[in-house]
C-alpha cells in the first residue's frame, strides 16, 4: 500500500502537496468521524440523570464530529479528486516527449499496441482509480488506528484486541494484494494483446477480405477477446476470496470485541457506560477498513500498470546534447558508417559524399539496406560505428529535431493526418498563411484538385489520406516538404506506377521540391537515375558502385544488370 503511495507521490511533481494535504485531511476526517464515540460515551455515562445540558453537549459533539468530517472530506475531495488527472495530464505530455526523443525502432508494431494501451486504458485508469485508493487507504486506517487507540485510552485490554484486529486485517490484505500481483501483468498483457490484434485486424482489413474473407483476422482477434476474457475472469475468481476472507476478519473481530466488553463488564472490569461505547466502537471501528479492501486490489493493479509507465519513461533516449545543428553548408558525408538491427548488420562500412547541390540516386536490390542509409542520415537512427556529417558537423552531437529541420523527407508510404488538407500541408511549416499553404500547393500540382474538392483547403482528410488516391496523397506530402523548405531533401521514390497524366503532375511536383537542394534519392525511375551527378549501388549493405550514369551503363556490374533488368521490367529505355 505505502510503496503504491510513494510511487504516485515520485511521479506527481507539482502536484505532491496536494496530495499530501489530501492525506491529512483524510486523516482528519477520520480523526472527527471517531469523535462521534465520545458523545456516545457522554449519554451512557450519565443515562440514568440525563439533563438537557447534558444533551446538548452531546448533540455538540456529534455536530463537531459530522462537521468537521463533512469539511475535511471536502477539502479532500477539492484537493484529490483533480489531482490525478493533472499528475497523468503532465506523465502523457512528458511520455510524448520522450517518444519524440526515441530511435525510430521503438516504434514497431509490438510497441505502438503498448504505447496505445498505456497512453489510453493504463493512463485512464490510473488517473481515475489512483487518488481513490489512496483516500479509501488513508482514511481506513487512520480511523481504525484512532478509534483503537482512543479505546485504548479508556481500556488497554479492548484498545489491544482492536489494534490486533486491524493487524490481522492488513495480513490478509497482503494476501488480496499477492493474489493481485499474480493477476495484474497477466491482465495487463492480455489487454495490450487484444489492442494489438484489434489494430492489426482494422489495418489489414483489405487483405484479410480480399484474402480470406476476413475469417483467420476475426479468429486472432477472437482469441484476443477470449485472453481478455480469461485473464479477467481468473483475476476476479482469485481475488474474491480472499476479499470476502478480508471482509469476514474485521467482523469476527467485531464480534471478539462485544464479547470482551461484555466478560469485561459482567467481571465488574468496566462500568455500562464504557461497554455500551466499546459495543458502539466495535461496529464502527473497522467500517472503513472494510471497503479498503478493492483499493488494496486496485493498488497492486495501480503498481503493476506504474512500471508498464517506467517501461515508456525509459525508451532510449537518443539526445545526450542541447546543442541545435546550424551547419555553414549543406554538403553530406558519411566515413566508415557501420548500422545493423539488434545483431544484424545492414550497412557495412560505408563512406560516400554528397556536395551541396547535387544529386545522389541510390539504387539497389530490395533489401540491400537503402532506406536505412537515409534514415541514418535523417539521424531516426544513431550509427553503430563511422560518422554521419551535415556541413562537416557530425549529426550525432546535435538534437534529432535541429537535424531533421535540415531535411525535408518524401516517403513512399505517404502518411496524411485525419486533419483539413491545409493543415496537412501546414504540417511543413506551422506558421505559415494560407497563400504560403496555396503556393506550395500550385507547385507540387496539387492545387487544382484540391479546389475542385467540396470545401478546398478546408477539406478533412480521411485517417491516413483514405480520401484521396495515392497519386493525390503523394504530391500533397511533396506540397509540404515544399513548404517547409529544407536545404536538404531525401526522397523515396513511389514504385507504384500512377497513371500518365499524374505521373507527370508528380514529377514537375519533385522537380519544384528539389531546385537547388542537396537530393538524395531512392530512386525507381530511370530518369531521376539517369539526371543524378551521382549514383550509388549499394548491394548487401556495401556500396558496390559509384559514379554517373554514363559512366556505370558502361561498365560490367550490378548497375548494368539493374538496368537490363528494369528495361525488360518496365520497357525504360536508354
Ligand atoms: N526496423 C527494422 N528492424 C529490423 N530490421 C529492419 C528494420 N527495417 C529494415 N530492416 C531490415 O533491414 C534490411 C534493409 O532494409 P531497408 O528498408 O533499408 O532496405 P531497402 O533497400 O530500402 O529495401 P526496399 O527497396 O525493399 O525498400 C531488410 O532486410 C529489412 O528487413
Amino acid at each position: 500500500m505505502f510503496e503504491m503511495i510513494s510511487r504516485i507521490y515520485q511521479i506527481a511533481g507539482s502536484s505532491r502537496k496536494k496530495i499530501t494535504v489530501g492525506i491529512l485531511c483524510n486523516i482528519l476526517k477520520s480523526f472527527f468521524q471517531s469523535f462521534m464515540m465520545l458523545s456516545v460515551f457522554l449519554i451512557m455515562l450519565n443515562l440514568d440523570t440525563l439533563t438537557s445540558s447534558i444533551i446538548l453537549k452531546a448533540v455538540t459533539i456529534i455536530l463537531i464530529s459530522i462537521l468537521g468530517r463533512f469539511f475535511f472530506q471536502w477539502m479532500s475531495d477539492r484537493t484529490m479528486s483533480g489531482t490525478g488527472y493533472d499528475i497523468f495530464r503532465d506523465y502523457r505530455l512528458e511520455i510524448g516527449e520522450r517518444l519524440k526523443q526515441a530511435p525510430m525502432g521503438y516504434f514497431s508494431e509490438q510497441n505502438l499496441g503498448t504505447i496505445q494501451t498505456i497512453l489510453t486504458t493504463t493512463i485512464a485508469d490510473l488517473e481515475g482509480y489512483s487518488m481513490m485508493a489512496i483516500e479509501q487507504m488513508t482514511s481506513g486506517v487512520a480511523m481504525a488506528f484512532l478509534m483503537s487507540f482512543m479505546m485504548f485510552f479508556f481500556n488497554p485490554i479492548i484498545g489491544t484486541l482492536s489494534m490486533i484486529g486491524l493487524v490481522i486485517g492488513l495480513t490478509v490484505l497482503r494476501l488480496v494484494r499477492q493474489r493481485a500481483a499474480e493477476h495484474s501483468p497477466i491482465y495487463q498483457a492480455a489487454q495490450e494483446n487484444l489492442v494489438n490484434k484489434c489494430l492489426e485486424y482494422i489495418r489489414g482489413i483489405a487483405v484479410l477480405r480480399s484474402f480470406s474473407n476476413g475469417k483467420s483476422g476475426q479468429q486472432e482477434v477472437h482469441t484476443a477477446f477470449q485472453k481478455k476474457w480469461d485473464a479477467d475472469y481468473s483475476q476476479e475468481k482469485a481475488t474474491a476470496g480472499v476479499l470476502r476472507l478480508y471482509g469476514l476478519v474485521y467482523k469476527l473481530m467485531s464480534c471478539v470485541l462485544i464479547a470482551a466488553a461484555g466478560i469485561l463488564y459482567m467481571d465488574g472490569k468496566i462500568s455500562l457506560p464504557f461497554c455500551m461505547t466499546f459495543l458502539f466502537c466495535a461496529f464502527t471501528v473497522y467500517s472503513d477498513l472494510e471497503t479498503m479492501g478493492n483499493s488494496a486490489f486496485l493498488s497492486k493493479k495501480i503498481n503493476t500498470e506504474l512500471d508498464r509507465l517506467e517501461e515508456v519513461t525509459n525508451i532510449p533516449q537518443m539526445d545526450t546534447t542541447t546543442d541545435k545543428l546550424h551547419p555553414s553548408n549543406y554538403e553530406i558525408s558519411l566515413k566508415d558508417v557501420s548500422f545493423g538491427y539488434g545483431s544484424r548488420r545492414i550497412i557495412d562500412h560505408i563512406s560516400l559524399n554528397i556536395p551541396e547541390h547535387t544529386t545522389c540516386a541510390i539504387v539497389g536490390p530490395s533489401g540491400s539496406g537503402k532506406t536505412t542509409l537515409c534514415n541514418l542520415i535523417a539521424r531516426f537512427w544513431d550509427v553503430q560505428e563511422g560518422s554521419v556529417c551535415i556541413g562537416g558537423q557530425n549529426v550525432k552531437d546535435y538534437t534529432a529535431d535541429s537535424v531533421l529541420d535540415c531535411i525535408s523527407m518524401v516517403f513512399q508510404k505517404v502518411y496524411l493526418f485525419h486533419d483539413t488538407i491545409e493543415n496537412n500541408i501546414k504540417f511543413g511549416k506551422p506558421d505559415a498563411s494560407l497563400e504560403e499553404v496555396m503556393e506550395a500547393a500550385k507547385r507540387a500540382c496539387c492545387h487544382d484538385f484540391i479546389m475542385a474538392l467540396p470545401d478546398g483547403y478546408q477539406t478533412v482528410i480521411g485517417e491516413s489520406g483514405s480520401t484521396l488516391s495515392g497519386g493525390e496523397k503523394q504530391r500533397i506530402s511533396i506540397a509540404r516538404a515544399i513548404l517547409k523548405d529544407a536545404p536538404i531533401v531525401i526522397l523515396d521514390e513511389a514504385t507504384s506506377s500512377v497513371d500518365p497524366e499524374n505521373e507527370q503532375a508528380l514529377l514537375s511536383a519533385i522537380e519544384e521540391l528539389t531546385k537547388n537542394k542537396t537530393l538524395i534519392s531512392i530512386a525507381h525511375r530511370l530518369s531521376t537515375v539517369q539526371k543524378a551527378d551521382q549514383i550509388i549501388v549499394i548491394d548487401n549493405g556495401h556500396v558496390k558502385q559509384k559514379g554517373t550514369h554514363d559512366q556505370l551503363s558502361k561498365k560490367d556490374g550490378i548497375y548494368r544488370n539493374f538496368l537490363k533488368l528494369r528495361v525488360e521490367a518496365t520497357g525504360w529505355q536508354l
